[in-house]
């Protein structure tokens, strides 16, 4: 596997007192799609901008694809595209998207065949022929969003950060960028470095996910390797008005009952390991105490899996 970024020891301090990166190390490879997740405030748009060159480090080492950010900020600039959380002001209202692509192309030092090769190849993988023509100003947030994801593009960069791209968009059209998103990475053998909020998304799309905690990255790895780590097989949920506090410590003092996530307003889940064990066990509980309660099963989310890791951490275990 070829590494394209790679980051040491990576530290950026706000001011005193105020380190936010402190010591964060991290490995990109090519064809991968990585999401960094993390509580708000956690660092993430800081370490995007430093590897976007909009922000300077204190101190560490980072490479992109093989070049040293110390000495070849230059050369990298042209190695990488940046979409940041400002959509609206990141293209001209009053130019259509194909005069903004043109505009953003020239800007980059591409000639016009060069540019107008590349917006073909884009508006194919992103499904924007139809839009060319209109306006910026007068597009949908979705696909203001796209617009500015193809400008990064432009320059066909090995690397791509992303930094909350569907922040604030409808389902739908989030979704369309993923996948979008996720065949333009395999077919271009690019790397995509993206921060999300949203956990389903990250699971759908990200090849592995690194968490931030205090400064550092807690754990990296697949999305199923996370979900795996909360240490059980899934949840049975029963509706929670229908089940007295009584009830449910009984339950949980089933032996395949390992834990009760109270969070959910209706239903009270317990996790299990042994599926006809534990149903078994429930099913005899809930007839014992004559409750009538809907339920249903559910896999492990990588919400749940976040919780629980960010659960530990902050408890001071290690991930
Ligand atoms: N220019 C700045 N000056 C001072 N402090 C800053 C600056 N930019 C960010 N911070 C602080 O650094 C910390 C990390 O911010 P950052 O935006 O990197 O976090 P984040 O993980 O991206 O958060 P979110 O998930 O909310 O977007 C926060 O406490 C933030 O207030």
């Amino acid at each position: 596997m070829t590494i394209s970024i790679s980051v040491k020891d990576l530290r950026k301090s706000y001011g005193k007192d105020s380190a936010v990166l402190k010591g964060l190390s991290l490995d990109l490879y090519q064809d991968e799609i990585l999401a960094l997740l993390g509580p708000n405030g956690s660092g993430k748009t800081t370490l995007i901008k430093i590897l976007a060159t909009l922000l300077t480090k204190d101190s560490g080492k980072v490479h992109i694809l093989g070049q040293d950010l110390d000495d070849d900020e230059n050369e990298i600039r042209h190695l990488f595209g940046y979409v940041g959380q400002d959509t609206e002001r990141s293209a001209y209202s009053r130019l259509t998207v194909v005069e903004n692509l043109q505009f953003f192309g020239a800007l980059r030092g591409l000639d016009k065949r060069q540019v107008n090769a590349q917006i073909e190849k884009l508006v194919e993988y992103f499904d924007f022929k139809s839009n060319l023509k209109k306006y910026f100003g007068y597009l949908s947030g979705g696909q203001k969003q796209t617009v500015v994801i193809m400008r990064a593009l432009l320059h066909d960069p090995a690397v791509i950060y992303l930094d909350e791209p569907t922040k604030g968009l409808d389902p739908l059209i989030a979704k369309n960028i993923r996948s979008f998103l996720k065949k333009y990475v395999k077919e271009e053998h690019k790397t995509l470095l993206l921060t999300s909020h949203i956990l389903s998304e990250v699971d759908e799309l990200s090849s592995r996910v690194a968490l931030i905690h205090d400064g550092v990255i807690a754990s990296v790895g697949t999305a199923q390797e996370l979900k795996q780590g909360v240490g059980v097989d899934g949840f049975i949920e029963l509706q929670k008005h229908s089940i007295p506090l009584g009830v449910v410590d009984k339950i949980l003092r089933l032996p395949p009952v390992l834990n009760s996530d109270d969070q959910d307003s209706e239903w009270v889940s317990f996790g299990i390991n042994n599926m006809v064990d534990a149903m078994e066990g429930i099913i005899h509980i809930l007839r014992e105490e004559q409750i009538q309660s809907q339920f249903r099963y559910r896999n492990v989310s990588l919400e749940d899996a976040f919780v629980y890791r960010m659960g530990l951490l902050s408890d001071g275990f290690e991930a």
